[in-house]
């Protein structure tokens, strides 16, 4: 990986009573650090990072703590960073946790247990240059999670995707939406993405449990309101052109991620959604904000 490359890897999972959730993202070239953004060399193994956000009833933490290049181990069967780390073995995927919250000290430790039935193929080109990749891998895998920080168990289903990039995502992109939705059986996904050069790409695809293609229809635009805070915009697109919002997991001022309620492929499902501003992310003001939640630590 080149100056201005990241790679990195997300899953989200809900519980199956719909009432917690998680979202976990291992960076290296961490996209939305500013201290990426600031440093000259632009050397994406220098700037690590594990994501994790508890969404729940009783414990809503959030944690990234950046590190560098001499935190990162990579092999074909595993990374870590720091503390943390993901394990494959053949059929699961083992998520490690021992991460801190920003900016009052928290600890969530414990791990993510996913069991992908299959891999769907991939990866998809973002842009048109193929500079920037997505893999939706495994959109919808039983999981275990078990953190002993802040005592929380359950099962549901995840969401895991791998991104790769040969530039900065502010360069290419200038906004995005994305969501993703467990059907009955399997899931559907749409990326709708505006790149700089003014063209636009919208993605609607499905896949069978076992990650097989399955068609479906372009679902309608749907508008949604923006977050109460930071007034991002948000928008999606469903069967009837009708989308609600349940709950906003993270309103920020470039990024908010929401648990929505609507219809897909003739289903009424509970999407995770997210809405992502890079016009925003690049105004210098923002990024000074960043560091009070992404403290680094070399
Ligand atoms: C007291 C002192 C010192 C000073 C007093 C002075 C003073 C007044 C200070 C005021 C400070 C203020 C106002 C600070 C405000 C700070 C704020 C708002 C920080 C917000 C941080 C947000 C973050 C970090 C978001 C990370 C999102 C992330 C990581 C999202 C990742 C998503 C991805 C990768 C896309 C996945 C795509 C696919 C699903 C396809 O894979």
């Amino acid at each position: 990986m080149d100056r201005d490359g990241y790679v990195w890897w997300y899953v989200d999972a809900l519980s199956a009573d719909g009432r917690q959730g998680l979202t976990i993202i291992a960076f290296i070239g961490s996209v939305f650090s500013p201290y990426y953004a600031w440093d000259p060399t632009r050397d994406p193994f220098n700037h690590c990072a594990v994501n994790v956000v508890l969404y729940g009833e009783r414990a809503n933490r959030f944690c990234m703590t950046e590190r560098g290049r001499a935190a990162l181990d990579r092999e074909a069967d595993h990374i870590r960073i720091g503390p943390s780390g993901i394990d494959w073995d053949g059929t699961t995927l083992t998520i490690r946790l021992d991460e801190v919250t920003a900016p009052i000290p928290n600890q969530v430790r414990g791990t993510v247990r996913l069991k992908p039935p299959g891999f769907t193929p991939g990866p998809h080109s973002l842009d048109a240059d193929g500079r920037h990749r997505w893999w939706p891998m495994a959109p919808s895998s039983p999981v275990e999670v078990a953190l002993s920080e802040p005592g929380i168990n359950w099962r549901g289903t995840a969401y895991f995707d791998t991104n790769h990039g040969d530039t900065a995502l502010e360069a290419a992109f200038t906004d995005w939406t994305w969501c993703r939705a467990d059907l009955q059986d399997g899931a559907a996904i749409l990326y709708d993405v505006h790149r700089r050069d003014g063209t636009a790409q919208a993605l609607t695809l499905c896949f069978a449990s076992d990650g097989t293609p399955r068609e479906i229809t372009p679902p309608r635009r749907a508008a949604l309101p923006p977050t109460r805070f930071w007034r991002m915009p948000r928008h999606t697109r469903s069967d009837d052109g009708q989308a609600e919002i349940l709950r906003t997991f993270e309103d920020t001022p470039f990024y908010a991620r929401s648990h929505l309620a609507a219809t897909l492929r003739g289903e009424s499902v509970r999407p995770v959604h997210e809405s992502l501003s890079l016009t925003r992310f690049s105004n210098p003001l923002v990024r000074l904000m960043l560091p009070f939640r992404m403290p680094r630590r070399v």
